[in-house]
């Protein structure tokens, strides 16, 4: 298994949804993400430099949310990671996006995506 650093249970509110009444609020939605990258490059240096910063990540999508309308999660996630690539130089990243309040009988409904870079960082 390749080394990860990983975000677990993120919480966002966000204006979200195909339907009318959903363009007017704001809803919660929950992010996992694991994130490949070599673990022993920063722990041989112990430089935040060198790592995959979960809290620079967090705040990140903690604003994108904040900042940005879409109508389904898909897009929502698609549109977050390919940014999440470009400004983090991230090689590769699951993510999963939980829409806690949409389906009340549903324990939880979402998306799941798995995208690589197309470069190498
Ligand atoms: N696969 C999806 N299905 C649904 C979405 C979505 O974003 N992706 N959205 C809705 C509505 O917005 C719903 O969340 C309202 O409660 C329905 N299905």
């Amino acid at each position: 298994m390749k080394d990860l650093v990983f975000i677990e249970g993120l919480k966002a509110q966000a204006v979200i949804g195909v339907y009318d009444w959903e363009k007017v609020i704001r809803q919660d939605l929950v992010f996992d993400l694991q994130m490949e990258h070599d673990n022993r490059v920063p722990a041989a240096t112990d430089d935040l430099a060198k790592t995959l910063d979960y809290e620079a990540i967090s705040n990140y999508i903690l604003a994108f949310c904040d900042e940005r309308q879409f109508e389904l999660i898909e897009t929502l996630a698609e549109h977050l990671v390919e940014e999440l690539i470009k400004n983090f130089m991230l090689n590769a990243v699951t993510l999963t996006l939980r829409k806690p309040g949409a389906v009340s009988a549903a324990q939880a409904v979402g998306v799941k995506i798995y995208r690589e870079s197309a470069v190498r960082y």
